[in-house]
């Protein structure tokens, strides 16, 4: 069986594309962090502010009867909601960050330690999307993929175990929320559980999910419209689950619209459709554009979990929403095989993989 990690293993990228700026020296954005002003995806250009809600994305209690249906309306218009009432305790959410918070600030040097390797998918270092841009990010990251003991040991040799205990607790907590999601995007596509031909799916997902947790540090900028947190980008899950701290800075595209600020609601999660959930849903639900940027005083941390598929299964639009007028409008392809074109092709691979 592949695991996600020697899905990504196969794909290295240079050192000088993951080795992070170290951020606490710098007075003024580097040149090689200015990303130009004039074209649409510039970090100042067009953002709206949800002040009405038109113009925010939705937010859905889990607990509402009509989940489903308001699941549905929020994965077709924009891609991406707001969740409360799922059952993560306010505590955990803090303990992750706390941890976060606690891992990025230790010393530069310190962090090398953990550096992602070329060929490697998970420890320290800058967001693989990096090599596909030509300015440097205003971020860093830490992934995990699984246990985290092996980078924490390299991270704090004596203390590591209060670092990997609040990130397995999370991943634990996240994957059981994943799941309940998951069933109800499935109700929310009219899909019951009987009749998913690709069963194997929820199987597949019971059994060994392929999931990661990312955590993401934006430090305060010197000049916040110069740099870019994290590029525009959709993520390759079927969807994400992502905790911000309570600083704005994630953005998502809309179409006839622009940027729209996503506000930081206390205890809220954010959940995001990806690429799989788009092939899945035969290009109903939309995996959404977005991008983090940063901030002149406050600096940011975000936590996103990725829930997709095993690398080693077969992906295409469900049968249910097929056939009867209405053509699946992706090929079939193994979840592995699509890791591989994004990460040649990233923005372009759901185009390369249409019918
Ligand atoms: C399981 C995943 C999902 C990854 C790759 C791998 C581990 C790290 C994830 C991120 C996190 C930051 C944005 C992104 C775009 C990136 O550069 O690395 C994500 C990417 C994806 O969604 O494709
Ligand atoms: O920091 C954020 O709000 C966004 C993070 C993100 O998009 C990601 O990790 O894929
Ligand atoms: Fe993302």
């Amino acid at each position: 069986m592949t695991t996600l990690s020697e899905a990504y293993r196969d794909h290295p990228i240079h050192l000088h594309h993951i080795i992070p700026l170290d951020f606490d020296s710098v007075q003024a954005v580097p040149d090689s962090h200015v990303w130009p002003q004039s074209d649409k995806y510039s970090p100042s250009s067009g953002v709206l502010l949800p002040s009405d809600e038109h113009f925010s994305i939705p937010i859905i209690d889990l607990m509402d009867p009509t989940a489903a249906a308001r699941v549905r309306h929020a994965c077709e218009t924009w891609g991406a909601f707001q969740l409360t009432s799922h059952g993560v305790s306010s505590c955990l959410l803090e303990d992750v960050e706390h941890e976060a918070r606690r891992l990025f600030s230790l010393p530069a040097r310190q962090k090398m330690k953990a550096l992602r390797l070329p060929s490697g998918a998970t420890g320290y270092g800058l967001a693989r999307i990096s090599p596909f841009f030509n300015k440097f990010m205003w971020h860093e990251g830490f992934t995990i993929m699984g246990s985290s003991a092996d980078h924490a040991r390299e991270l704090w040799p004596y203390e590591y175990k209060r670092f990997c205990d609040v990130m397995d607790n999370y991943q634990t907590k996240m994957k059981a929320l994943a799941e309940r999601l998951l069933l109800l995007i499935l109700e929310s596509l009219d899909i019951s559980k009987e009749e998913m031909n690709y069963s194997s799916l929820v199987h597949a997902s019971e059994k060994g999910a392929c999931t990661a947790l990312q955590l993401n540090n934006y430090p305060s900028c010197p000049n916040p419209n110069q740099a870019m947190g994290l590029a525009p980008h959709t993520d390759t899950s079927l969807f994400t689950i992502l905790h911000q701290s309570d600083t704005m800075g994630l953005q998502i595209f809309q179409d006839g619209v622009g940027w729209v600020s996503v506000c930081p609601i206390a205890n809220a999660l954010v959940v995001n459709v990806g690429d799989l959930l788009h092939i899945l849903s035969n290009a109903r639900f939309h995996s959404v554009l977005h991008r983090a940027v940063v901030n002149q005083t406050q600096h940011r941390l975000s936590i996103a979990y990725f829930y997709g598929l095993p690398a080693d299964s077969q992906v295409s639009p469900a049968s249910k929403l097929v056939g009867s007028g209405q053509l699946p409008i992706y090929r079939s392809l193994m979840v592995k095989e699509y890791i591989k074109m994004k990460a040649e092709h990233l923005d372009k691979a759901l185009s390369l993989i249409r019918i």
